[in-house]
């Protein structure tokens, strides 16, 4: 990562931060937090300088994790309040928030949002070989931090220049997950960054022709069906609200249509798959809710016997359910946690997306999704509760 004070867009200077504690209804408010990944310079620096430089009213904290020499990692804290910049080292133990040593992470965060509480977004560089899909459900769900904080998106920035021999590369290959001996074609850390991404960032687009940045778009597009691309050059996206920020990628489901943009064969590892649903009843919603728990918590596709050969992961699930009632529930999933829970939009009576009438839809990211039939395992699955 680049120095910052190299660099023409650094931040204001930094001063200290007043006392920070928060005022009892302040804590009622849960801030949201923005992961940003990316590999090794693909504009991750860039990108946060833009962001806290840029005007957007918000107050920032930032959090950035770098390895030093020993391994030991600090966390550069920057609150960027209405010009003011406040600028602190938190020291974090050791090891990588994103893989190794997840509960100094958490306290990270919760002794920060108990010091502070004088910002309203926070964002989270990790490193450049981070996994996110080790992270996301931290803040996701865990009902510590997920009292003061929630999780608003993954932004993952690719480099439009590297990023198709990066998916190519098998040095490259994916820490923590299954060799490619049981999972067929390698797995990359690019490969797993794209997987989980809700915004991806094709930046460095100055440095490539049309022709590529098509190729990047269609092979990303075939890994990720469901995200956000927004093609750039040194990270400036046209508004930050909705683009890379407030995204609320995890309290809401929208646009599952996007899978439709084809191209689902051009990566061979991680493609994205959707299964569409009638509408059901409840007792057929419980049934979805147990094949749920048995593709991601056990690893196996009901109904589909002892398969010989690669097996599946599952990196990210949304869907969307319509209930013969008129109802929907809303589905979010990374790796093995997901829920199931009523749509707030159709709840508030809000502005309803407008999909396909009477289809429910079901989008899995994901690794050898091709050699399995989910849908019909889903379907029998359905069809099977009794009294429909
Ligand atoms: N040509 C070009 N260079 C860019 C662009 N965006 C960033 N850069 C340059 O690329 C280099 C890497 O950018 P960073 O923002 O430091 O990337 P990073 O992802 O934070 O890098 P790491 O911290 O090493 O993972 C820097 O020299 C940037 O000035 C861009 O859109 N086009």
């Amino acid at each position: 990562m680049d120095d910052w004070d190299d660099q023409d867009t650094a931040p204001p200077d930094l001063v200290e931060a007043g006392s920070g504690e928060l005022e009892p209804e302040e804590k009622s408010f849960k801030v949201p937090i923005t992961i940003v990944t990316g590999y090794l310079g693909a504009g991750k620096t860039t990108l946060l300088n833009y962001i806290l430089t840029a005007q957007h009213g918000k107050k920032v904290a930032v959090i950035m994790n770098e390895f030093g020499d020993s391994l030991d990692i600090e966390k550069s804290l920057t609150v960027n309040r209405n010009g003011e910049s406040v600028e602190e080292w938190l020291e974090v133990g050791n090891g990588c928030i994103c893989c190794s040593v997840k509960d100094t992470g958490v306290n990270a965060i919760e002794s920060l949002m108990e010091k502070k509480g004088k910002f309203d977004y926070i964002l989270l560089e990790t490193t450049g070989l981070a996994d996110p899909g080790n992270l996301a459900p931290l803040f996701w769900m865990d009902d510590g931090l997920g009292s003061t904080i929630y999780l608003d998106g993954i932004v993952t920035l690719v480099d439009a220049k590297n990023i198709l021999r990066s998916l190519d590369d098998a040095a490259g290959k994916a820490e923590g997950h299954e060799e490619s001996d049981d999972h067929g074609p390698v797995m990359t850390t690019a490969h797993v960054q794209i997987s989980h991404a809700d915004v991806i960032v094709i930046n460095k687009s100055d440095l490539v022709s049309d022709e590529d940045l098509q190729a990047v778009r269609s092979r990303i597009e075939s890994i990720n069906g469901l995200a956000k691309i927004h093609v750039t050059a040194q990270s400036v996206v046209p508004k930050l609200e909705g683009f890379l920020l407030d995204l609320h990628a995890y309290d809401r489901v929208e646009e599952l249509d996007r899978t439709d943009r084809g191209h689902s064969h051009l990566d061979q590892t991680i493609s994205t798959l959707s299964i569409s649903l009638p509408p059901l009843t409840a007792e057929q919603v419980k049934a979805v809710d147990a094949w749920l728990r048995t593709l991601l918590w056990e690893n196996v596709l009901p109904g589909h016997g002892n398969f010989q050969g690669p097996v599946f992961e599952i990196h990210r699930l949304k869907g969307r359910l319509l209930l013969q009632d008129g109802s929907e529930r809303m589905v979010q999933g990374v790796r093995e946690v997901f829920e199931i829970f009523e749509n707030p939009i159709t709840q508030w009576g809000g502005q309803k997306e407008q999909e396909s009438p009477g289809t429910g839809k079901l989008v899995l990211i994901g690794r050898n999704l091709a050699n399995f039939d989910f849908q019909r395992s889903l379907q029998d699955c359905v069809d099977n509760v009794s009294g429909i």
